[in-house]
């Protein structure tokens, strides 16, 4: 194997596998190096990362069918449809999905042999800092070799937290993953933690039938969404049937009889016990920074296990960059995506950056949730004098059309200049609609400028305008 490298990219997850396909088009010699657990069925490790593998693509795809399901089960008889003896093949959706991730994985690969990126399936260490760059250890099943190289990239990205003394088996406990494989659909789920995967994965068994309880450690529902958003989201949610119990304290949790006992102390304190049949834990993700030797190369990790990095993603050691989940930030995997493309761009000698600023982010329930910049809270602490236009669903024609109004659209602007600081979105295409708010934020757009932009009719973007007229109390449809 070649082994002399501009750029040596471990981890070919989001931020990695994007990373070394631009580096390649800048004409760098890239190796990306993969010890990926989730093996293909040669028992090879696959790229794509937590996204691909067991993250975004795969959960986003039991979603699709599940909203499919309940549409048919409760909401066609609205529109005058009849449909008799629906029912669900749950190994059937799962084979689908794993079809789409095998998919998607395959075509990584094609794109590395295009983009002429070196594919080293194996697990990488650093064994030496030299005149030249960085001795890498890469071994695996078909490999067993030292590579050296110019720049590295770390993007390792995360692994599921687990609480200590639950041992997450992924068949009765699970985390992300195991959560994706279920067989059948769980009578009673139990969820750990309120966040974005307990609530992604807590909505798909519920909506297959399971009867859904989540304990969340917080008093408050989705503290970090703007309070307006969260509130509307709980009250949707519960209506749906996902229950609750805030502020709890977990307790112990014991295995028997394919059944999970759960004990926890609720926010008066009072000790509580359920049963369910599976139980998720999904209480946040931790750096993947073990293994990697880091001291061979004179690279520390920071008390939380993170690489410290500045704003373009470069470590303390000159040529050593760490981009996605190891470092500070939203775990996301197009944060991680585009700081890939920065730091490849940084490396070719060209001008990388990333807009921190205008990050979406995206909650994929039903309706859904999708944000970017800042939320009504952080402004009043951040003593910023803002105005607030809000339009619902209610008022827009589409959505009346589609028989789904639930939510509505929020946007923030500064008093003084009018510049969109902030825009939260509750609907069922949220996670698309998102996008326009982010443009108009990337282009330090007013909320003016959004409401003197065409938007077609009838659509339900157009509630984006109505929200930025509505910061001046101008409005059309409301
Ligand atoms: N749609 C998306 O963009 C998407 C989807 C899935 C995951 N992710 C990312 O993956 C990461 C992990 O997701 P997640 O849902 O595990 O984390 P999270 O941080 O979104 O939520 C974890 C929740 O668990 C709670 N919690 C923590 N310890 C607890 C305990 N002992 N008992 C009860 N509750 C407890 C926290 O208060 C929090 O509400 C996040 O950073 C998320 O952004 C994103």
């Amino acid at each position: 194997m070649e082994n002399q490298f501009d750029i040596a990219i471990i981890g070919a997850g989001s931020g990695g596998y994007i990373a070394a396909i631009r580096a390649g088009q800048l004409g760098l010699k890239v190796a990306c190096i993969e010890a990926n657990p989730y093996a293909d069925p040669n028992g090879d490790p696959r790229p794509g990362g937590t996204c691909l593998n067991v993250g975004c693509i795969p959960s986003k795809a039991l979603l699709a069918s599940s909203e499919e399901y309940e549409k048919i089960v409760h909401h066609v008889a609205a529109h005058g449809i009849s449909v008799n003896g629906v029912s669900m093949d749950v190994e059937k959706m799962v084979e689908r999905k794993a079809g789409i991730v095998t998919k998607m994985t395959k075509g990584i690969e094609f794109l590395f042999r295009k983009n002429k990126v070196t594919f080293i399936k194996a697990h990488a260490r650093f064994s030496a800092k030299t005149d030249a760059g960085f001795r890498i250890e890469v071994r695996g099943k078909r490999f067993d070799d030292v590579i050296n190289a110019k720049n590295v990239i770390i993007a390792t990205g995360s692994k599921a937290r687990h609480l200590p003394g639950i041992p997450v088996d992924n068949v009765t406990i699970c985390d992300n993953a195991g959560a994706l494989d279920f067989t059948e659909v769980p009578k009673r789920l139990g969820v750990i933690g309120a966040g974005v995967i307990g609530l992604e994965l807590g909505s798909v068994w519920r909506r297959l039938g399971a009867d859904v309880t989540v304990l969340e450690a917080m008093a408050d529902f989705l503290p970090g969404c703007d309070a307006a958003v969260s509130k509307e989201l709980f009250k949707i949610l519960g209506n749906q049937g996902l229950k609750f119990e805030l502020g709890a304290k977990i307790g112990e949790v014991t295995t028997g009889n394919n059944s999970v006992q759960v004990t926890y102390t609720d926010r008066e304190g009072q000790q509580r016990a359920f049963q369910c049949d599976k139980l998720v834990v999904a209480i946040g993700r931790v750096p993947n920074t073990e293994n990697l030797n880091l001291g061979a190369i004179g690279l520390k990790v920071n008390a939380r296990g993170f690489i410290d990095v500045d704003a373009h993603c470069k470590t303390a050691l000159p040529n050593v960059y760490a981009i996605g989940d190891v470092v500070r930030g939203p775990m996301l995997a197009h944060k991680a995506e585009d700081e890939g493309v920065m730091v490849a761009e940084i490396i070719a000698g060209q001008a990388g950056h990333v807009n921190y600023g205008a990050i979406p982010s995206i909650i994929y329930t039903s309706p859904e949730v999708a944000w970017v910049g800042k939320t009504e809270q952080e402004l009043k602490m951040e003593g910023v004098s803002y105005k607030a236009g809000q339009f619902p669903f209610t008022a827009n024609g589409r959505a009346l059309g589609n028989g789904d109004v639930q939510g509505f659209v929020k946007v923030l602007a500064d008093t003084k200049t009018d510049r969109v600081l902030g825009v939260h979105i509750v609907s069922t295409y949220a996670s698309e609609m998102i996008g326009e708010a982010v443009m108009a934020m990337e282009f330090v757009a007013s909320s003016e400028d959004i409401g003197r932009i065409s938007h077609a009719h009838p659509t339900l973007y157009e509630a984006i305008r109505e929200a930025a007229l509505a910061v001046d109390n101008r409005a059309l449809n409301m």
